[in-house]
């Protein structure tokens, strides 16, 4: 495609070069530039991208797009000027692709917690629904069938666009992303075009990144106030921040709520292990997913469904039927009836749901007492320090053992996280609770001190297969040791 095209409607602040230059393929990475590529220099958390100019020509860039002009210019390469790169990209690499999000239903999913279980219900009940779907989410993305490994919970703009067109060619018709916070922020959704957003909830989480809570709100709302008045807006009402970011949307309002008056009104009737009884707009409906959130999530789920124009009482049925994405209450039962469950909860909001959720189903047993409760927790490197005391105290006042361990350490010194985690411990619970900063031994130790019906909760990974740390991703898997540790318990 040439430059202009390519720009087209774009606006430019200088230009150097011929804009007839063919492009054959846009990065962002210099190290990825090849014959015919446009490099985009954009200034990143950790390196500037303006400095790696020179080595994308090297590598082959014929043209460039920047903020700052390099002082000495290539004769033979295109420069091109604009206010924000990264914005830039995201509008450039729709023209790239032809808009493929304009020839599809696009559904974004914004909120602290949720986004994956929404976008990955979306995906399984509009497959159950008799189309082709696409969905963009944390734990992978998939094309229909397909399974594509995911890197982000957002990809760049230069990706999502490839994906998407990936994805019109195999016949898509719906596809559902997850929209992070930093993609918003980073501008990686620049350029896509939404038939829909959906707000879950907001609660503390990445202030490393944003700064301050006002920020992160910030940055979220910034989804919807992009979105064309075409698009519908799905909030929940129940969240304090639910109606801030709808505010300015020219897109058309909707809400969703289990407590008030909203366009979809849902109501929790009981929920155990068995899964949620719900009302759903006055009907009956039971659901397999565990935990009063889930409710939130199916709501929202169902709202979606009809305003993209599905049939309400199919929707429901299909709903009632589906089960909930891997690692996200994920059970792991061992012979002797210990209920092990893994969970993704790695904020304090879905930490504490998901445990509150464990201690309203704990049973009695004949001589009435309650099973233990015990909880193995950790907090990413790299990542949040602030939520690490919190996060700690919330695992010691729903649970009666608590375990203390990494999750990701990545580039930080796992005890220094955990001696952040330490100093949430309140000095009454310090007997009940220890540190083990191997995972592994960890849950072996969990397992030791669970009995027969004891609930042990493993916190924070969910689907992850990986332990991170120093740039190594090492295989580790949450379910897999529960597994393994219940066979050797079995054996001994
Ligand atoms: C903090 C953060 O969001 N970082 C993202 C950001 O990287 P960065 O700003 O650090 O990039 P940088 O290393 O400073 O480099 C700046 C530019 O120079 C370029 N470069 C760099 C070196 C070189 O030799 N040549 C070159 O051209 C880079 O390609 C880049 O364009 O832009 C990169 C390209 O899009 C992302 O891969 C990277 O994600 C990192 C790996 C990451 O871990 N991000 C996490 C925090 C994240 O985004 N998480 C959210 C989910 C959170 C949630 O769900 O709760 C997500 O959407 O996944
Ligand atoms: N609607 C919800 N409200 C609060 N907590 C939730 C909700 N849905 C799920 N959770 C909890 O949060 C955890 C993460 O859920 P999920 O993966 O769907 O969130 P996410 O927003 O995609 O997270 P990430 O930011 O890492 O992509 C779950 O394992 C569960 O404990
Ligand atoms: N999308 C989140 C996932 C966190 C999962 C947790 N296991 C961790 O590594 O901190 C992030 O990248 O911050
Ligand atoms: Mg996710």
């Amino acid at each position: 495609m040439q430059l202009k095209n390519l720009f087209y409607k774009i606006p430019l602040l200088a230009t150097s070069g011929s804009m007839d230059t063919d492009v054959t393929e846009l990065t962002m990475d210099s190290r990825r530039a090849g014959l015919g590529s446009l490099f985009i220099a954009v200034r990143g958390t950790i390196a500037d991208g303006h400095s790696f100019i020179e080595k994308a020509i090297q590598n082959g860039a014929t043209a460039v797009l920047c903020e700052e002009f390099p002082t000495e210019l290539n004769p033979s390469v295109a420069y091109v000027r604009v206010q924000d790169s990264a914005r830039t990209m995201g509008l450039a690499a729709a023209n790239f692709y032809e808009q493929p999000s304009r020839k599809l239903k696009l559904i974004g999913v914004t909120g602290t917690n949720g986004k994956t279980s929404v976008a990955t219900l979306l995906f399984r009940l509009f497959r159950q629904l008799g189309y082709r779907c696409g969905l963009l989410s944390t734990v992978q993305n998939q094309i229909d069938e397909e399974v594509i490994p995911a890197t982000h919970t957002t990809p760049d703009a230069i990706s999502i666009n490839q994906l998407l067109t990936k994805m019109l060619t195999h016949g898509c018709t719906h596809v559902f992303m997850e929209v992070s916070s930093h993609a918003v922020v980073q501008e990686r959704i620049a350029g896509l075009t939404f038939a829909g957003a959906i707000f879950t909830n907001i609660t503390h989480d990445h202030l490393d990144f944003h700064g301050t809570f006002d920020n992160y709100i910030r940055a979220k709302k910034g989804f919807f106030d992009q979105l064309p008045a075409t698009a519908f807006a799905l909030t929940n009402v129940d969240d304090k921040r639910g109606l801030v970011m709808i505010q300015n949307t020219a897109a058309r309002k909707e809400t969703y709520s289990l407590k008030t008056l909203a366009t979809f009104k849902g109501k929790l009737v009981a929920d155990g292990l068995f899964g949620l009884h719900m009302l759903v707009d006055e009907r009956e409906v039971w659901f397999k997913l565990i935990g009063k959130f889930n409710a939130y999530n199916l709501l929202s789920v169902y709202g979606t469904a009809v305003l993209l124009g599905e049939d309400s009482t199919e929707v429901l049925t299909l709903l009632s039927g589906i089960t909930p994405p891997p690692g996200r209450f994920e059970q792991v039962v061992s012979d002797d009836k210990i209920v092990g469950i893994v969970d993704y909860a790695h904020t304090p909001d879905a930490l504490q749901n998901v445990l509150e959720t464990i201690n309203n189903l704990r049973q009695a047993n004949d001589r009435g007492n309650l099973p233990q409760v015990i909880t193995v927790v950790g907090c990413g490197g790299n990542r949040d320090a602030a939520k690490r005391p919190i996060m700690a105290e919330i695992a010691c006042r729903f649970s009666n053992r608590v375990i203390l361990t990494s999750d990701n350490p990545r580039n930080e010194d796992p005890m220094a996280i955990l001696e952040q985690m330490q100093a949430g411990v309140p000095p009454i619970d310090f007997k009940k609770t220890v540190t083990i900063e191997d995972r592994h031994e960890a849950i072996r130790q969990a397992v030791a001190m669970a009995h027969p019906h004891d609930i042990i909760l493993v916190a924070g990974k969910g689907h992850e297969t990986y332990q991170e740390i120093k740039g190594v991703k090492y295989d580790f898997d949450d379910r897999a040791v529960l597994r393994s540790t219940f066979i050797e318990r079995a054996n001994h």
